[in-house]
């Protein structure tokens, strides 16, 4: 479905890094298939360099010669980068937004008749395990859905949301690797603060996390009936998980999601912050 198809990010940063990143090694597409546009010269030179694929400073250039436009750029920015591509934009297009807040309504009411589909994916989409999050704008046909399952799903794994859950997902899973990294990055150090090389600590916590969310995913079993069985009575889980609840970790990562979640509404709301 992908084949032949030309791809551009008009955005070369973070996101578009992994995806491209993800998309390459999946070999979904080709490098020659791919345009990346930024306005960092050496930013281009980077990605040019690393991936092999066309670069360009022209965003009116990159959308015009491409089938599917992913815009890759901050919130604060798009609608500068909306009023750069419209003029090249069709209908036999498809442009998908990943930008945090950005309703479809917002997009289209620049985009004319092209469809369009907001997603939101994660970071980890660079290496195959990334999930993300897809609602069709109103131009959008059943193959919109389609391709967006294929090219994020190549990536990861696909959910197709009601637009209204985008921000809640943006909250949790959008940003929720930048959590897990620092909870890993917190049990490195508390293993370093009992004995252990940096080395081991990092990869204990860090295959400790994935282990654990293996095992969510594949047996499909509640998280505290898995970590019932990890907890022996009066035995070392019970007491770390003690400590734990006394310093108020569930409600902590609650309160993260929700002021990440207001963040993405907020984002939705403003044009210039
Ligand atoms: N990072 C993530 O994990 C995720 C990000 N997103 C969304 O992806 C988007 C990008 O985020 P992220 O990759 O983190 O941000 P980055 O800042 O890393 O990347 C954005 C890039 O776009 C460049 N840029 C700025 N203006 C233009 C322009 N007019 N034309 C072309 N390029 C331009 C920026 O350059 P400069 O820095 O010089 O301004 C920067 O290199 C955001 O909307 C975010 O909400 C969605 C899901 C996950
Ligand atoms: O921090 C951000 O705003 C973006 C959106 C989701 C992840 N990163």
């Amino acid at each position: 479905m992908l084949h032949q198809k030309q791809l551009a990010f008009i955005g070369g940063g973070a996101i578009a890094e992994a995806l491209l990143k993800g998309l390459l090694t999946a070999k979904l597409v080709e490098p020659q298939q791919i345009m990346v546009c930024d306005v960092a010269q050496s930013r281009l030179e980077y990605i040019k360099r690393t991936y092999n694929v066309i670069t360009t400073v022209n965003g009116c250039d990159a959308a015009g010669q491409a089938d599917i436009v992913f815009l890759t750029v901050k919130p604060q920015v798009i609608d500068d980068v909306l009023v750069t591509i419209a003029p090249v934009m069709t209908p036999a297009k498809v442009v998908i937004s990943v930008a945090a807040g950005i309703t479809l309504d917002r997009l289209q009411a620049k985009l004319g008749k092209t469809p369009i589909i907001r997603v939101m994916p994660n970071t980890p989409v660079a290496v195959g395990a990334g999930v993300s999050a897809f609602a069709l704008g109103q131009n959008a046909r059943p193959e919109h859905g389609e391709l967006a399952s294929l090219i994020f799903g190549a990536v990861g794994k696909t959910v197709a949301v009601d637009e209204k859950a985008m921000d809640a997902v943006t909250g949790l899973s959008g940003s929720g690797p930048a959590y897990t990294f620092l909870f890993i990055e917190a049990l490195a150090d508390a293993g370093v603060r009992v004995g252990l090389s940096r080395q081991t600590a990092l990869l204990l916590a860090a295959q400790t996390i994935l282990g654990a969310a293996k095992m969510v995913v594949e047996t499909g079993e509640h998280p505290a009936k898995l970590r019932d069985a990890v907890t022996s009575p009066a035995g070392t889980t019970i007491a770390g998980l003690h400590v734990l609840e006394q310093k108020g970790m569930r409600g902590a990562v609650i309160d993260a999601v929700v002021a990440a979640t207001e963040r993405s509404r907020e984002m939705g709301q403003i044009h210039d912050k």
